[in-house]
């Protein structure tokens, strides 16, 4: 594959694993905003990660089935390009918070298996983007960065007409293959760069971008 590819770096939670993201040329960079996570912010500390994140990187805010009173506090402080949901939004809650904050709206599907594949096309109707990912393990505490990833060739030769990305137990070593067999041209990856749960490492990320070809237009 030639195309360049852009990557999401999800779950930053240090000054120096977003200079790291953004140095290497991530196009999205992820903060989570869900307290069980090992990788979960304050909104304080949000908004001083967003600041040192340069004109042209999507601040992307990941929130799990969040009211209206957290997203009006993460919005109202953390400067953001994208929201990123995370849990059991339904189309119409989908909707509704692409129309009261006036961002765009990632929704995250989850896949086990081929009867998964339809909520594809039903989020694709009302969010700006998908995040395609693998659904998590039975009993995982977390609906998100397990590490685990589904049958990739499932999405074979299938395409969606709102952008989207993949995700789920992407590392440096399996990256440029998962997006050869998907057709993917955005990847996410949280566990995948990491040392340690919450953990990101420096240098995977480097080796997690460095692979995906030139960096892309800037997307904001
Ligand atoms: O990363 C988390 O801790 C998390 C917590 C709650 C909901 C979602 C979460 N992550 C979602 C992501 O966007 C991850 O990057 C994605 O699931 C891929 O994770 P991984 O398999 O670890 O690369």
């Amino acid at each position: 594959m030639t195309t360049a590819i852009r990557a999401k770096i999800c779950g930053l939670t240090t000054v120096d694993s977003v200079a790291a993201a953004v140095n290497a040329g991530a196009a999205y960079v992820g903060f989570v905003f869900f307290p069980k996570s090992p990788r979960n912010i304050s909104i304080e500390l949000a908004r001083e990660l967003a600041a040192d994140v340069p004109p042209g990187v999507c601040k992307v805010a990941l929130v799990v089935d969040a009211d209206n009173e957290t997203l009006d506090a993460i919005n109202d402080a953390v400067p953001l390009d994208m929201l990123q949901l995370h849990g059991n939004e339904t189309p119409e809650r989908v909707a509704e918070i692409r129309a009261r904050y006036g961002l765009p709206v990632m929704k995250a599907v989850g896949i086990r298996g081929a009867e998964d594949l339809e909520q594809i096309d039903i989020y694709a109707e009302v969010a700006d983007q998908l995040l395609i990912d693998a659904k998590p393990p039975k009993g995982a505490d977390l609906p998100g960065g397990n590490g685990v990833a589904f049958d990739w060739s499932l999405l074979s030769g299938r395409r969606w007409p709102t952008p989207w990305m993949l995700a789920g137990g992407l590392t440096p070593d399996n990256a440029l293959r998962a997006a050869n067999l998907t057709g993917a041209n955005q990847l996410d990856v949280s566990s995948g760069v990491e040392s340690a749960a919450g953990v990101k490492d420096l240098d995977k990320i480097d080796r997690f971008i460095a692979q995906l070809g030139p960096m892309p237009p800037r997307l904001v």
